[in-house]
């Protein structure tokens, strides 16, 4: 197999494009993985998926480069490498309903070509132990909860330990207990591999990523530490006792003040910006709003 001159067990994408029809998902976008876990934020059609999906080899360049652990998804046999070496939790997985979560975890072991049967099934007993459905394996997926479903998914994606997992909106339906175990869990692995994961969740980014890749409209807008990001917003969210119309968006909070976001008027209350204030002001084209009932 040739591998790329240089590349490494690098993973990068090089003014990659993804047109569906006259749409662009994605446009012209260049970025590297490092090590631990980047975070992929941006409102619904930035393209996140579909920059998973390429990375994942399930969709297809328009245009650009990619390189998936030091391999070229265009050549067939490279392709299956990168297949075989990496993780993938799809946004909405392809259950066989009728199996049990250990069934269909095994059967993804089979197609990842883990043939000997007995150290596939310690394998699969340990993803499901990973991810805290021991007990629960022998139920027909048809009877799991939904969060029950996403981590069997994400046991899936564990098996093999795969060099590099990919996780298009992995805390989807977790309760607060299982989001936590899922965070211990990701820190862990991404001590040793690369980790990119998409959500909506700002709190999961602050808690879990080390790099934060804001995308909107098929482009890279906002590229940075989840810290850097969140000092985007310093100087840009105050405090108020009414709704402020200079805000972008603004709500009243559990104490009873409005926070607001934007450009605030001279001698306002500052207030202590987070992630989640910036990524809003990034997106700051969205329409201004006003919630009720939101904790600060
Ligand atoms: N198979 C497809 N055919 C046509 N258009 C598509 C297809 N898949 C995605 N798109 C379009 O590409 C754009 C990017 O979609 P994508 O699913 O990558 O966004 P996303 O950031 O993952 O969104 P979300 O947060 O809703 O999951 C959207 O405008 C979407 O409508």
């Amino acid at each position: 197999m040739t591998i790329r001159p240089g590349a490494g067990d690098g993973t990068s994408v090089d003014r990659l494009t993804v047109r569906y029809r006259k749409a662009h998902a994605l446009d012209g976008i260049s970025l590297s993985l490092g090590s631990g876990v980047t975070g992929l934020l941006g409102p619904n059609g930035a393209g996140k998926t579909t920059l998973m999906r390429v990375l994942a080899t399930a969709s297809i360049p328009s245009e650009g480069e990619v390189t998936v652990l030091g391999r070229d998804p265009r050549v067939p046999a490279q392709r299956q490498d990168i297949r075989r070496r990496l993780g993938y939790l799809p946004q909405t997985p392809g259950f066989h309903h009728h199996f049990t979560a250990f069934e269909f975890v095994d059967y993804v072991a089979i197609l990842k070509e883990h043939t000997d049967r007995r150290g596939r099934h310690d394998e699969v007993r340990r993803v499901l132990e990973a991810v805290g459905l021991s007990q629960d394996r022998s139920k027909k997926i048809k009877a799991l909860s939904g969060g029950m479903r996403q981590r069997v998914a994400l046991a899936a994606a564990l098996i093999g330990d795969p060099e590099l997992l990919i996780l298009d909106e992995p805390t989807v339906g977790l309760d607060p207990e299982q989001r936590l175990r899922f965070r211990e869990l990701i820190a862990d692995i991404a001590a040793r591999r690369p980790v990119l994961l998409s959500t909506h969740q700002t709190e999961d980014v602050a808690a879990l990523c080390h790099r934060v890749i804001v995308m909107g409209r098929g482009r890279v807008r906002h590229d940075s530490s989840p810290r850097e990001l969140s000092e985007v917003a310093r100087g840009a969210v105050w405090f108020s006792g009414e709704r402020d119309p200079r805000a972008l968006a603004g709500w009243r909070t559990g104490t009873g003040a409005f926070r607001n976001i934007g450009s605030p008027p001279p001698g306002a209350e500052l207030a202590e910006p987070t992630l989640e204030d910036a990524y809003l002001l990034l997106n700051a084209d969205l329409p201004a709003h006003t919630q009720e009932g939101s904790t600060p």
